[in-house]
């Protein structure tokens, strides 16, 4: 008997237009926000498209970050060096971006949030990490991070 097919995280989100959904509900709120305002106030337009794309490449989905946005993993640390991001800056940023995945709704079964919420911790906290130092200690060759279901081994699939 074959394997179930697993799907990836960006399957399972809704791809793309999902995830670009997510976003430009997220910097909208982001805009609005005292704490985190001052922080995007020189973002491109194109950011919260080249962030859907980032997430979706590191969920498993097409490479829209570093193909089409001729993006990479160096490149997105990059944007952060030097911002001196704070704790608490992060800590709005996750609550912001869960707030807006609720909103959207996109799929809310414990199995997707945690993996959700696993890489959402790791990446925001590498993000204030890499804020605080002046060199970008990725290489340009490095690859793109890839998350996927994690300890839960995959979406709910009812007996
Ligand atoms: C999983 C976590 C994160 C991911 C995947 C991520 C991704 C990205 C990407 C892809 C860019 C470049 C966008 C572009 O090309 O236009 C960027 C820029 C940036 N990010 Fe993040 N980020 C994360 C966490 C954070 C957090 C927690 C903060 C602040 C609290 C933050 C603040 C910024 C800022 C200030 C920029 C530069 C904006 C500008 O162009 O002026 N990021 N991020």
């Amino acid at each position: 008997m074959n394997a179930p097919l697993i799907p990836t995280l960006y399957t399972w989100a809704g791809e793309n237009d999902r995830l670009e959904q997510l976003t430009n509900l997220f910097y909208k709120k982001v805009n609005e926000d005292v704490l985190l305002a001052p922080v995007f106030r020189s973002m491109s337009p194109d950011h919260a498209q080249h962030v859907a794309h980032f997430i979706g490449e590191v969920f498993g989905g097409p490479a829209l970050y570093t193909q089409t946005d001729g993006g990479s993993h160096a490149r997105m640390v990059e944007h952060h060096v030097g911002k001196h991001l704070t704790e608490t800056q992060r800590r709005r940023w996750l609550g912001l971006l869960l707030d807006s995945a609720d909103e959207i709704g996109l799929p809310d079964d414990p199995e997707f949030r945690s993996a959700l919420v696993g890489y959402l911790e790791w990446g925001s906290r590498l993000a204030v990490l890499n804020s605080n130092v002046s060199e970008n200690p990725v290489q340009e060759n490095a690859p793109m991070p890839a998350w996927g279901w994690g300890e839960t081994g995959g979406p709910y699939v009812p007996n």
